[in-house]
């Protein structure tokens, strides 16, 4: 489009010129002004306009720790209406540690937790991670032999759940006991209540189908999580929650760090879901997650925010990847996306001045009223002029700090 027009108006200018003009220049003056039409028309600064201010933008980028994949994700990210955090190892730090060991009926701690660890070492599952390092540190009963678990099964967002001797373990949420029609006494009601309102995730146990011991595990919010979701919340962009977690340890979560709304006993394959829920209400959504089950949310997402300490997988669905583990870095990011932005705005404003404030001149347009001829020396002049102010225009960005 761009180029056909400036090849008409050159080829005008030439044929104006080579009419009106007195008979002795015509061929020159129409030669000439031709030439600086196309001289001044080149778009350098246009083709330097977006790049030269990604560039700047993804190094401002990598030294606050925000590493952005694609250009794309720094483009859209200034446009995001709602970021959906995933709870786990994004608001809190991931680190689940077994606070609270209830045995429900009778049996001994030493008797159940090896019991329970034997399973939990076959679950690659944060929260088994953390079984099994507390029955490691309570030093399973000396002497005793080893318990192996047989016949492992995962329960996809809700457990595990294996046979030692000869008796059926299930190891996980209440939906996986519901599931498996497992009654719940009122006592063990209260306790796991006792738990929940501490905003802990708790994990039932049951063994041969009978509830045997409630386990506590308690996660904590990062302590930048906060201050990093009130400043989005300052900039007008909805925060939401998403986890597997259940929904009392979720709203307590969502409550520490000022969440309004949350989805809590997401299954791993309906977060994509979620994310598309938002989106059909007309969110352009920032999802950040970390494990392996948030990837395809992640690229469902409008963008992708992985945290850097979380899994592989996360960080190759996502366009972002948080190199600090925080969400300050998701703050960083769409701020950044914003000033970058506007960069990309003036310089095309800059590379589009010169064009078409340069094209008549060149043509020659001013000649009748001032006598204005730009010479093709000067339209090169003023061409390059252009690409160094797009240039110059990018490089400001370097002293770009954060500002929220
Ligand atoms: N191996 C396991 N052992 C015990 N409980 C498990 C196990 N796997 C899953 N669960 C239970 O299922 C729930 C959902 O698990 P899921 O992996 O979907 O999410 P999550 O780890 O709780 O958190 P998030 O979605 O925030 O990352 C857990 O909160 C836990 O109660
Ligand atoms: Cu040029």
């Amino acid at each position: 489009m761009f180029v056909p027009v400036v090849i008409m108006i050159a080829i005008a200018t030439f044929v104006l010129w080579f009419d009106f003009a007195p008979e002795a220049s015509r061929v020159p003056l129409a030669l000439v002004n031709f030439v600086a039409v196309l001289i001044i028309a080149c778009p350098c600064a246009l083709g330097l306009a977006t790049p030269t201010a990604i560039m700047v933008g993804t190094g401002k980028g990598a030294e606050h720790g925000v590493l952005i994949r694609n250009a794309e994700a720094l483009e859209k990210a200034e446009k995001v209406t709602t970021v959906l955090l995933d709870k786990t190892g994004t608001i809190t730090r991931g680190e689940p540690a077994v606070t609270d060991f209830l045995p429900t009926n009778g049996d001994s701690v030493a008797h159940l937790l090896p019991r329970l660890a034997a399973v939990e070492r076959q679950s690659e599952h944060p929260l088994a991670e953390a079984v099994v390092r507390y029955a490691d540190a309570q030093g399973a009963t000396p002497g005793s032999m080893p318990v192996t678990a047989t016949a492992f099964q995962a329960y996809e967002g809700r457990g595990a759940g294996a046979t030692v001797d000869g008796q059926v373990i299930l190891l996980g949420n209440r939906r996986l006991l519901s599931e498996h029609n497992v009654v719940l006494s009122s006592e063990t009601e209260q306790a796991a209540a006792q738990l929940l309102s501490q905003a802990k995730t708790v994990l039932y146990a049951a063994i041969g189908g009978h509830v045997a011991a409630l386990i506590g595990v308690a996660d904590t919010v990062r302590e930048s999580s906060l201050a990093a979701i009130q400043a989005l919340q300052a900039d007008g962009i909805e925060v939401v929650m998403m986890t597997g977690d259940n929904q009392q340890t979720a709203a307590k979560v969502a409550e520490q760090v000022g969440i309004k709304r949350f989805f809590a006993e997401v299954l791993p394959a309906d977060k994509a879901g979620k994310v598309k829920e938002l989106q059909a209400e007309g969110r352009v959504v920032a999802m950040v997650g970390d494990g392996i089950n948030d990837a395809p949310a992640l690229a469902q997402a409008d963008i992708g925010l992985a945290m850097g300490g979380g899994t592989d997988v996360a960080m190759e669905a996502a366009g972002i990847t948080l190199m600090r583990s925080d969400l300050e870095g998701v703050v960083t990011a769409i701020d950044l996306s914003r000033h970058t932005m506007r960069t990309i705005k003036q310089n095309l404003f800059f590379a589009f001045i010169y064009n078409t404030l340069g094209i008549p001149i060149a043509a020659g347009l001013l000649y009748p009223f001032t006598g204005w001829l730009l010479s093709p020396m000067l339209a090169a002049a003023a061409m390059a002029l252009s690409s160094v102010s797009v240039l110059t225009n990018s490089l400001r960005l370097r002293r770009y700090k954060r500002t929220a």
